[in-house]
């Protein structure tokens, strides 16, 4: 029976999360304080951790970065509110599982636990495949001619990018176009590997060399061998390990802890950073190393930047969440294509996808409505520009019928026409082209006033 430790200080809350996840099998412990987290890790061989974010004496990021370090293999699930949904960000980047949002949608909550569970490292893996979209802004469209560049060569990349902006994507779609295809891609989160043993995770130890070391271990530099090594958050890494990784990049051989033998290395780097590592005084980095892993370098920019790739996106993560919840949603409804088109998305395409397949999961027709949003979505939708006020803004990209399409923009030129001619109706009906009838007949149906 897996073990879980739920950290909630709504004891309402707390109690309606537990008795749910008991009754699907699982063995909860609950803790409403950040003090009385690592009583129950030390005590309980805790599988898996859910944080609420404010908490009595502290907060869940403080929790997570205090569990990363000491159990960096344990995964969190962190809670929200979605009016926090940057601080979800952060958690991600601290290293958390996944995030979810208030209102608890139970059936969301067992969805991620169950992946949480299943997936063992999540962040180490053999290449495998994956469906990739290409985007189709401009900027998608050049970063992805560069990827098919600099793929067949040996080029170390540094791929720079808001979280969830796609890099670890990236990363593997490079070592799947690359010579490399058939060897191993290792995605190393250097985040969350812990800084006690990051010298032996990433370059692996021989029995005895110290306490803990029973036996000889293969670090994640010799197991990407013939392959890829992804590392992601490289900023993270020590100083101390930034120097061994510069001299087995330099001198093609690894040393693992308490051994004299050098193992050849054959492996290709591709970095992943949301920091600005040139800027010393910021990040603490290595510059011989900043530019050993910056032979080619790919900005991937945000998503409220490159708004024309929404809709993609969208259409993508619709079918995904459709094949795992047995749906057959079809896309958006007029007006949360608007909201999505005007949201900021802090948190990239994650953020959407998570979006999307909590609304999936909620949908009991084939349309994702407003209502499906979590309501803090629609309260504080962190809008980058202020309402549309021409019909440009919308795409017929956009999933939703012709008649929805039709009516927003009647809706819109009504309001405009009406505004221009300070309400005067014949005077607008007149510019419109239509008779006064029709206008408050129309007026009526989209509640002008
Ligand atoms: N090109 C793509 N095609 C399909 N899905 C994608 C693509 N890029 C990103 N995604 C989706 O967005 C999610 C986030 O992407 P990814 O993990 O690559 O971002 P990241 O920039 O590496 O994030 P972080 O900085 O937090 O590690 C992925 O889990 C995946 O579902």
């Amino acid at each position: 029976m897996k073990k879980i430790l739920l950290i909630e200080d709504d004891l309402s809350y707390q109690k309606l999360i537990k008795s749910f996840l008991t009754k699907q099998g699982f063995q909860v412990f609950s803790c409403e304080q950040k003090k009385e987290v690592f009583k129950w890790l030390e005590q309980e061989k805790i599988d898996l951790v859910i944080t609420d974010y404010w908490l009595p004496d502290g907060t869940g990021l403080e929790v997570l970065k205090a569990i990363k370090e000491a159990y960096p293999s344990l995964k969190v699930i962190f809670i929200s509110n979605y009016s926090e949904v940057r601080i979800a960000v952060k958690a991600m980047k601290v290293g958390a599982f996944e995030y979810i949002t208030k209102p608890i949608n139970p059936d969301e909550l067992l969805q991620t636990i169950q992946q949480a569970l299943k997936t063992k490292k999540k962040r180490v893996s053999e290449s495998q495949e994956l469906t990739f979209v290409v985007g189709k802004s401009q900027s998608f469209q050049k970063i992805f001619k560069h990827v098919e560049l600099v793929a067949p060569t040996d080029l170390s990349v540094l791929l720079i990018g808001e979280t969830g902006t796609g890099k670890e994507y990236l990363a593997r779609k490079i070592h799947a176009l690359s010579h490399r295809r058939t060897g191993p891609f290792v995605a190393v989160d250097c985040g969350a590997i812990s800084s006690d043993l990051s010298s032996s995770e990433l370059f692996g130890h021989v029995k005895g060399s110290f306490t803990g070391a029973v036996g000889d271990k293969t670090g994640y530099l010799e197991f990407a061998n013939g392959g890829t090594l992804f590392l992601d958050e490289i900023g993270n890494l020590q100083p101390e390990i930034q120097s061994k990784l510069l001299r087995a990049l330099q001198e093609r051989s690894v040393k693992k802890v308490g051994s004299n033998q050098e193992v050849p290395l054959d492996i290709r780097i591709i970095a992943a950073t949301n920091e600005d590592l040139e800027n010393q005084q910021q990040s603490n980095f290595r510059l011989d190393l900043y530019h050993r892993i910056n032979e080619f370098r790919i900005d991937v920019p945000p998503l409220r930047e490159r708004k024309e790739d929404i809709s993609l996106f969208t259409e993508h993560f619709v079918q995904q969440s459709n094949a795992q919840f047995n749906k057959s949603v079809d896309g958006l409804s007029v007006q949360v294509a608007h909201v999505f088109n005007q949201y900021a998305w802090y948190g990239n395409l994650r953020e959407l996808k998570n979006l999307i397949r909590r609304a999936v999961l909620l949908a009991e027709t084939n349309r994702i409505t407003e209502d499906l949003l979590p309501a803090d979505f629609l309260k504080n939708p962190k809008v980058t520009d202020t309402a549309p006020t021409n019909s440009a803004e919308y795409s017929i990209t956009d999933v939703g019928s012709f008649k929805e399409h039709t009516e927003i923009l009647e809706e819109k030129l009504i309001k405009e026409a009406l505004e221009l001619f300070r309400h005067n109706k014949s005077k607008a009906a007149a510019h419109l082209g239509i008779d006064r009838k029709t206008l408050y007949l129309k007026m009526k149906k989209f509640g002008i006033d």
